[in-house]
Formats: structure tokens, C-alpha cells, sequence
């Protein structure tokens, strides 16, 4: 579901902004400083609940006791304000009281400083990317996902007694395995997408391949790792062995993708990876999510640009997607230019 519009107060550098959006190609154009990163992690707040940001969370403008941002909608209008440890998300006047209903409420993909290198990013990022793709196609994924977020909390906590068998384990294995199975499953179904991207940019057909590493030591069940570990996860105060440490490795000619291919193919490698996902999305007749790029130029080509311009439209999304300069913008497509300064729209460009 395209946005129409999008509005932020007291947000960084902004002060008051209102974006009449373009339901395909939003530019943000700006010098550094301008306001175009908080553009999008206004959105992605909107989205997700939180910030990207691991850093400073510095996000509400100097001198101002709360921020709000808001986002219209077809039919449709969803606001989040916060003002201290204090916020608040209505969706047509009802409040929201979990972010995970945002993920249905206003799916969104974001690529930003955090995770845009995400083959050769942490395994963190691309846990939470997989995770992402699986929930949109996969009906039971959340519901199990949530389960095991709650045993390994729960476990964690108990590891704080001195003796005893956790009574947490049977619940958190049972969940984690599901878990891997899904997203072993899953890449299965990402490979064939990714393997006709990866050839169709690089030109030859290289066996590309997509391994999950479970998470725990391989040749154990998952209750037999958490029995094994228990000791030492006493001894660290928390869960050592499940799914929350699983990583997604890419191999291209049996070889790790890490070691052979260049920086700039790394994330081209990364880019494809994740429109595969939106093609499976597509397919499952789900809503496609609304696309953030910070630093859409960085490390491509030109070539590589256009090519992941092209994939976007095949797929229609609408995206938003900063640059500092016009000429990083490959020519053609239908979209608007909003050319930001200090925190306020300079200029706005329709094509
Ligand atoms: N709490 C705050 N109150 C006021 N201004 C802030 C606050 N936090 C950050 N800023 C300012 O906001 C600006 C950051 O904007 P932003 O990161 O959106 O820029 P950008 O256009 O994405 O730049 P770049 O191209 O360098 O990534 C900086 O000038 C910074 O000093």
C-alpha cells in the first residue's frame, strides 16, 4: 500500500515537514546534514516501532519534548508519537499496542548504513532480513517466531538459579527447531529467484547457493545442545545454542561468496538476495513493502544502478531512496524529487 503522504515534527534536524508522496520513486536529495537520512528513519520508526539506529538515539530535536510522524495512507492513517519512554501508535484512531502489527499495518524493507552490507554484514542483520521474508509467506512463522522470544527470555532469566533443569528447554527447542526447518524451507524457495538475478547480472551461471547455520553445534538436536551448554550458560547468564545465533551463509562454486567476490559485488550479491525475498512476497499475493535505500549510489556502478533500479519497477514498490546528488539518479523513471536543506524541503521536482 503506497504512501500519500508523509508528515514529521521534532525530528533531528526537522522541524516540520510534509511530503506529498509519489506512490513509485521518491528522491531525497540533499548535501550531508540535509535531513534526508531522517526522512527515512521517520519511516521506518512509523514502520517498525523503533529506530535503526544501534548508536545514539538522539532522535528528538533539540529544545522539543516529543516527536510525531505520520503517514496517510489509501484509506488509511497511522501516527506514532513519542515524548520520553512514552509512545504512542493510533491507526485510524485505535491504538497500537505491539509493533508487530505495524509489520502488517505498513510493511517496509529498509537498506541503510546499519545493514546495506549484508552478505558481508554481521549475522545479526541477516538473520533479521530472512526472518522479515519468512513472515511474509510463511502464516505460522510469527506465531513461532514470538514462542521462542518468549521461552529464551524466559530461560535467560532462569539461569540465574544455582541448580536444576530448566523448565524452559522442551518449549524453546520445540520452537527453535521449527524455526530452522522454516528457514531452511524458505531459502530453498529464495535460491531459484536469487540464482536467475545473480546470473542475469553477472552474466555466467555460477552455482549460488544459500546455507542457514542452525545455531548450535551441528550433530546435536537442539534440546540436547541446551543440556550440554547448561553449565556455561549459567556461568554467561544466558542462552548460548538456538536459532538467535543461527547465521546465513552464501556460497558461490561451493566457495564462500566473502571470499571471492569484490566489495561492490558483495552488495550487489545483497541487493539481489533481497529481491528475491520481494519476489516471493509478490508471489504469496502479499503486499508488497514500501522500499527505504539510504545512499542508493554508494559502492555501485552505474550499471549496477540501473539494474537495480530496473528490478524495483518490474516489481512496482514504492521506494524513497536518498542521494546528495541528481546525477546519482539513473534517467527515466516516473518520480519525485525532493531536494532538502537543513531539514526543510528546498524544492520539489514531479516527472
Ligand atoms: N537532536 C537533534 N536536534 C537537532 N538536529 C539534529 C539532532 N540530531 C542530529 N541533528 C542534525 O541532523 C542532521 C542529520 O541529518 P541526516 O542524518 O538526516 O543527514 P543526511 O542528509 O542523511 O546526511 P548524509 O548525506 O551525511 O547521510 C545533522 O546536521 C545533525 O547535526
Amino acid at each position: 500500500m503506497p504512501l500519500e503522504s508523509l508528515q514529521i515534527r521534532s525530528l533531528r534536524c526537522i522541524k516540520n515537514l510534509q511530503l506529498q508522496t509519489h506512490a513509485r520513486w521518491n528522491w531525497l536529495i540533499g548535501a550531508n546534514g540535509a535531513g534526508k537520512s531522517t526522512v527515512l528513519e521517520a519511516l521506518h520508526i512509523l514502520g517498525t516501532g523503533q529506530t535503526w539506529r544501534h548508536g545514539p538515539r538522539n532522535l528528538l530535536r533539540d529544545g522539543e519534548s516529543e516527536y510525531l510522524l505520520s503517514a496517510r495512507m489509501p484509506d488509511h492513517f497511522l501516527a506514532l508519537r513519542r515524548r520520553g519512554e512514552e509512545r504512542e501508535i493510533r491507526y485510524d484512531g485505535e491504538s497500537i499496542h505491539s509493533a508487530w502489527e505495524l509489520l502488517d499495518i505498513m510493511p517496509l524493507q529498509s537498506l541503510h548504513s546499519e545493514n546495506s552490507h549484508f552478505v558481508a554484514g554481521s549475522a545479526e542483520d541477516r538473520r533479521r532480513i530472512m526472518d522479515w521474508g519468512i513472515y511474509y509467506v510463511d502464516a505460522h512463522y510469527g506465531q513461532i517466531f514470538r514462542e521462542y522470544r518468549r521461552a529464551l527470555a524466559q530461560r535467560n532469566a532462569w539461569l540465574k538459579q544455582p541448580h536444576g533443569q530448566s523448565p524452559w528447554d522442551t518449549a524453546l527447542a520445540e520452537a527453535g527447531e521449527s524455526i530452522q526447518q522454516r528457514r531452511q524451507d524458505y531459502l530453498l524457495r529464495v535460491e531459484e529467484p536469487l540464482q536467475k538475478l545473480w546470473a542475469a547480472w553477472s552474466g555466467h551461471a555460477d552455482t549460488l547457493s544459500l546455507h542457514v547455520q542452525n545455531g548450535w553445534k551441528e550433530g546435536l538436536t537442539l534440546r540436547e545442545s541446551l543440556l550440554r551448554d547448561l553449565e556455561s550458560d549459567r556461568e554467561m547468564g544466558y542462552t548460548h545454542s538456538g536459532p538467535h545465533r543461527a547465521n546465513l551463509v552464501f556460497r558461490i562454486r561451493q566457495k564462500l561468496a566473502l571470499d571471492i567476490l569484490s566489495r561492490g559485488q558483495l552488495r550487489v550479491l545483497g541487493l539481489a538476495y533481497r529481491i528475491a525475498q520481494l519476489c516471493l512476497i509478490q508471489e504469496s499475493g502479499y503486499q508488497l513493502p514500501v522500499i527505504l535505500i539510504d545512499d542508493f549510489a554508494a559502492e555501485l556502478d552505474q550499471s549496477a544502478r540501473i539494474w537495480w533500479m530496473d528490478q524495483l519497477n518490474r516489481l512496482g514498490v514504492q521506494v524513497f531512496a536518498a542521494v546528495t546528488a541528481t546525477d546519482q539518479i539513473p534517467a527515466g523513471e516516473a518520480g519525485k524529487q525532493f531536494y532538502l536543506a537543513h531539514g526543510q524541503l528546498e524544492k520539489e521536482i514531479d516527472r
